[in-house]
């Protein structure tokens, strides 16, 4: 394998305003990781997006494709379900471009979450918690169809969700590793970071590159994912594109969440812990090669979770059965 000098940034880029900042995140080596000298294991880090997660990239896109259309226009109210990370990027950007925002949320999702959609000035409509990510879809579709002044961009359904990955981040990988990269590993929540970045990868390196799910364990959930086996598959999910998936227990996700921190500084959420488990076991797998996994957000979302408090023995004690 050709290995990859290190290189830096040149530089951050200079901008008009804080959506533009938005992508070109570092790609970082996370060698103690590594089960095998030949194999390289990078983190594309989403965490350093403006609102600390991948779904900057997929907010701007939505909102952006919706302008192009004429579908909205200032003051419109742009109405999303979302178990966060979405809301989040949505209420930011809908605040510097001048649009209202109402997110439907499950009502177990953590304060850090509300908190932060209060302070960029979104609305909150809450859906069942026991009803999951699903039970927020249907309660939004419902409010959609009975309101026609509503907005919805519905990032299940929506191509420009895929294209955001499409266009940026899947280019953004290639070039980093100057398209040398065995396996692409991440969760899937919508399916959009899976669908873009592994359509465009295929497109790029054909069948060199696996791409693989990390999925929760039913009746595990890990915030920000889900299962196709859980009865809803959004429609933008082609399962063409994906090689693999491999099932994850909440216990390994919180592990591995806090082996990012301990052996890598990193410091990512719960989804980047299942998914980073995924990615070594892909990585054992192989003689030689670069797995790249995604970091879709930061920690500060979970302190209050607890995920970065309980003692690692108590972790390793943990049954694997519902942990929030
Ligand atoms: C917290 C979090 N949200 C969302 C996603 C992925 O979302 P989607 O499938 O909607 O692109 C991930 C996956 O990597 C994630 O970790």
């Amino acid at each position: 394998m050709a290995v990859p000098e290190l290189r830096n940034r040149p530089c951050g880029g200079r901008y008009g305003d804080i959506v533009q900042a938005i992508g070109n995140t570092p790609l970082v080596e996370l060698k103690r990781l590594s089960p095998k000298p030949g194999v390289r294991i990078w983190a594309k880090m989403e965490s350093f997006n403006p609102t600390g997660s991948v779904k900057d990239r997929v907010a701007r896109a939505l909102i952006e494709d919706a302008e192009e259309k004429g579908a909205i226009r200032p003051g419109q109210t742009i109405l999303e379900p979302t178990s966060g990370n979405t809301g989040i990027s949505l209420a930011m950007i809908c605040s510097r471009k001048g649009y209202d925002l109402k997110v439907v949320m499950p009502d177990n999702v953590t304060p850090e979450r509300t908190q932060l959609l209060k302070m960029y000035g979104a609305e909150i409509v809450y859906s069942p918690g026991d009803q999951g990510s699903n039970g927020a879809v249907a309660m939004a579709l419902e409010m959609a169809e009975s309101d026609s002044s509503y907005y919805m961009p519905y990032q299940y359904g929506n191509q420009a969700n895929p294209g955001a990955h499409y266009h940026g981040t899947a280019p953004e990988i290639l070039e980093e590793l100057d398209g040398d990269i065995a396996a692409f590993v991440a969760g899937l929540g919508t399916g959009g970071t899976l669908m873009g970045n592994g359509r465009r990868l295929k497109e790029e390196l054909g069948d060199a590159v696996k791409i693989v799910a990390a999925e929760p364990m039913q009746g595990e959930p890990v915030q920000g994912l889900r299962s196709l086996d859980d009865g809803f598959i959004p429609p933008i999910i082609d399962l063409s594109v994906l090689d693999r998936k491999i099932f994850v227990t909440n216990r390994d996700a919180i592990m591995w969440t806090r082996k990012l921190l301990d052996e890598e500084g990193v410091f990512a959420g719960v989804s980047s812990g299942a998914i980073a488990r995924v990615a070594v076991r892909i990585a054992g797998e192989l003689d030689e090669g670069n797995v790249v996994f995604l970091v879709a957000d930061d920690g500060w979302k979970y302190l209050s979770s607890g995920v970065y408090t309980l003692p690692v023995d108590e972790i390793e004690n943990l049954e694997s059965t519902v942990w929030w």
